[in-house]
């Protein structure tokens, strides 16, 4: 039986004035990789915030490994074990790649503090790393950048890493390199949460999938259910096909 690491339950959020999540139910099983779905807009990045303690939900219970998050700040809940690697990716630009991995790992001051042996896993997960360990972080390409968050995001062990759309902007070549270093992350035990609007993306990596709309989640299954049918792709996912 699997276990679930993240639950949402009946999760509200208001932003100002604006209710923006309206009872999100989500289930993230430990060990998976979880997909989350839907239309611009429809409160896939608001949900990941929410989770971060990046916007306070105004209702409803949010839970890690059984214990209630919901009321902790985003450093507490990073300190459970949690990476959210947000769309804006949080790189420094005009640091040196060696130093955003550096600035990434929170008890290292110098390079011998962080591990070894990781710090090599994470070259062969994401050579670029290494490639450009000494250049400006701002002149890597896009998918070169997008490499460097998730890596700064697994320079410590992790038991959840939250990514928001990891493939956006990126080449089909790129886009394979990602899907292959996804799934070396969760052969090492992560449990993954990702935000997508590419479903060929997410439907080569995803083992569970949550669409949401307006706020909630509207569909939640195997992933697998969902690829293998197209009706319910175009209905639930419409132009974002
Ligand atoms: N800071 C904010 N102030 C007011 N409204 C906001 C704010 N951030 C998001 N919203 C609104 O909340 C709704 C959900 O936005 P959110 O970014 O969570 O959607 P999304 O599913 O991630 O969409 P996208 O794929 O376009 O990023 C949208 O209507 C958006 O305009």
């Amino acid at each position: 039986m699997t276990t679930d690491l993240l639950t949402l339950s009946g999760v509200h959020t208001h932003i100002g004035a604006y209710h923006i999540l309206h009872g999100v139910d989500l289930r993230v099983p430990r060990g998976q990789l979880t997909l989350l779905l839907g239309r611009n807009g429809a409160g896939k990045t608001t949900t990941l915030r929410t989770i971060m303690g990046l916007w306070r939900a105004s209702a409803g219970r949010i839970t890690l490994a059984g214990r209630d998050i919901g009321a902790l700040d985003t450093p507490r809940i990073a300190g459970l074990g949690v990476a959210y690697v947000p769309e804006n990716m949080g790189i420094f630009a005009d640091l040196s790649v060696k130093e955003n991995m550096l600035l990434a790992a929170r008890s290292a001051q110098r390079l011998a503090q962080i591990d070894g042996d990781r710090l090599q896993w994470i070259f062969k997960l994401f050579p670029a790393v290494e490639k450009f360990w000494n250049h400006p972080a701002g002149k890597l390409s896009g998918g070169q950048k997008q490499m460097l968050a998730v890596a700064r995001a697994i320079v410590e062990p992790r038991d959840l890493l939250i990514v928001d759309e990891p493939s956006k902007g990126l080449a089909p070549a790129i886009i394979n390199n990602m899907i292959e270093a996804f799934g070396q992350l969760k052969a090492s035990g992560v449990t993954i949460l990702l935000v997508e609007q590419n479903f060929n993306f997410a439907r080569r990596l995803g083992d569970t999938v949550a669409v949401m709309d307006n706020g909630r989640v509207v569909h939640a299954g195997a992933m697998k259910d969902l690829a293998e049918d197209e009706q319910l792709q175009r209905s639930l996912l419409g132009l974002a096909l």
